[in-house]
């Protein structure tokens, strides 16, 4: 890949690129790099292309969004979705605890995920949350338990694998047999049925979820037709489904990438769901990367410039713990300088100072840079801050939010006494 991303908030004027109004460069002067820039124009742009196909042509809402707040879980991020009506799908204590400090409902929130705690489920029913999502009998047994401690009903949707290919990175493609999340296929109806009869367990809906930055709408579709074909069974055995969330997953363009269009994918699913004869079933999409990938950038600063003898290397000021997905994926980030130079365009790998050969941002890339220059890495919004972390003991970075001249320092830089917070000597 070589080319650049469509973007929405982020934009290249006379060799310069601006967050909304805004000039990348007089932000990395200001609060320093590595950092983040998310533009509220994007993120917004992003939800309204779902929230279009959430409305019949009827007027009626049949679907709703729940963002998979892994993909990013700034509490700035999360309230503005919240006021604009999304819901959450979570993964952890940690992930309801900031949907709630970010000014969000329980009741708003799917809980998804393999390994939940105890502390976690009774955190969650104490909460209120709309749904565990649950992906195992044992699990299911733990909830039943939990919630008959509780003198509560757990609501619950079981998440089927539906053992269809989502032509992506093996990495992160989730409903194949062999992946560990949800329940068989041809496993399901006996655990509904087992479900059905926990005094403590109340089924709300059916869920999957089949991998992530998957381009193509057929994997959707097959996956739909082998849940909806659950669906129709369970009714005739006299259980009920009110919703059927079908999980994130769609992809996003990170350079010469050609995801379906938002609206026309989502309404795509529902007319599908429809067709079928469901025209009453409540629909949930989880979508994560879709929602904040192309909404953010990584800003960093060009150390050094290292001639090699069979490569040159720019060194930057970002690393693998800042943006993990190219070592961890292999994945692709378009890179540009934020401010054109006149200098001769060389072929480098962009690099970072952490002690792994797989610390790199990119590779093989024609940059016309000089050390002081700030590159912007793109389509950085999703998985890219929520899965940094203080390897080799580096501060993680600053999170900026432009929205339209206006900027907002929404997670300050860490120091170095916070990285120390908690730990100690022995006596
Ligand atoms: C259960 C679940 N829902 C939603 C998502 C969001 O996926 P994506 O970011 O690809 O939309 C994920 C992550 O893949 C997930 O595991
Ligand atoms: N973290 C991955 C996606 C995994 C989604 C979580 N189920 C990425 O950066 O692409």
């Amino acid at each position: 890949m070589s080319s650049l991303p469509q973007l929405i908030g982020f934009t290249e004027q006379h060799g310069q690129w601006f967050a909304e109004n805004v000039s990348l460069q007089a932000i990395a002067n200001e609060f320093g790099t590595p950092c983040y820039v998310y533009s509220k124009k994007a993120l917004t742009h992003a939800f309204s292309a779902y929230d279009k196909a959430c409305y019949r042509k009827d007027g009626t809402r049949r679907a709703r969004v729940h963002f998979a707040m892994k993909a990013n879980s700034n509490l700035a991020i999360l309230n503005i979705f919240s006021k604009l009506g999304t819901g959450f799908d979570l993964v952890s204590g940690g992930e309801l605890t900031r949907v709630l400090a970010a000014g969000g409902k329980a009741s708003d929130c799917v809980f998804s995920g393999v390994g939940k705690s105890r502390a976690e489920i009774t955190l969650a029913l104490k909460a209120g949350v709309k749904c565990f999502n649950v992906e195992s009998i044992p699990e299911l047994e733990r909830i039943n338990e939990i919630a008959g401690s509780l003198q509560l009903k757990a609501p619950i949707s079981l998440r089927v694998n539906p053992d269809v290919d989502a032509k992506t990175h093996p990495y992160i493609s989730t409903g194949l047999k062999d992946n560990k999340f949800g329940i068989s296929f041809g496993d399901v109806i006996h655990t509904y049925q087992v479900a059905h009869q926990m005094p403590n367990i109340q089924i709300l809906g059916i869920d999957c979820h089949i991998g992530s930055q998957i381009l193509d709408i057929s994997p959707f579709l097959d996956a739909l037709d082998r849940v909806l074909s659950l669906i129709s069974e369970l009714e005739s055995l006299g259980i009920t489904i009110h919703h059927l969330d079908i999980g994130g997953g769609l992809g996003i363009d990170y350079g010469g990438d050609t995801p379906p269009d938002i609206t026309y994918f989502a309404n795509t699913l529902l007319d599908h769901i429809e067709s079928k004869g469901f025209q009453q079933l409540e629909v949930i999409f989880e979508p994560g990367r879709s929602l904040v990938g192309n909404a953010g950038v990584l800003l960093t600063l060009v150390e050094y410039l290292k001639p090699g003898e069979t490569k040159n290397f720019c060194i930057v000021d970002a690393a693998m713990n800042d943006l993990m997905r190219p070592s961890m994926y292999e994945a692709y980030h378009a890179i540009v300088p934020v401010q054109s130079t006149h200098v001769e365009p060389t072929l480098y790998d962009v690099v970072g100072p952490v002690c792994e050969t797989g610390d790199w941002l990119g590779r093989d890339r024609t940059l016309a840079i000089q050390p002081g220059d700030v590159l912007a890495i793109l389509s950085a919004g999703a998985y890219g801050f929520s899965m940094s972390s203080n390897y080799n003991t580096r501060p993680r970075a600053a999170e900026i939010l432009v929205d339209g001249s206006l900027v907002h320092v929404v997670r300050e830089r860490e120091t170095f006494e916070q990285l120390l917070q908690g730990e100690k000597t022995l006596s």
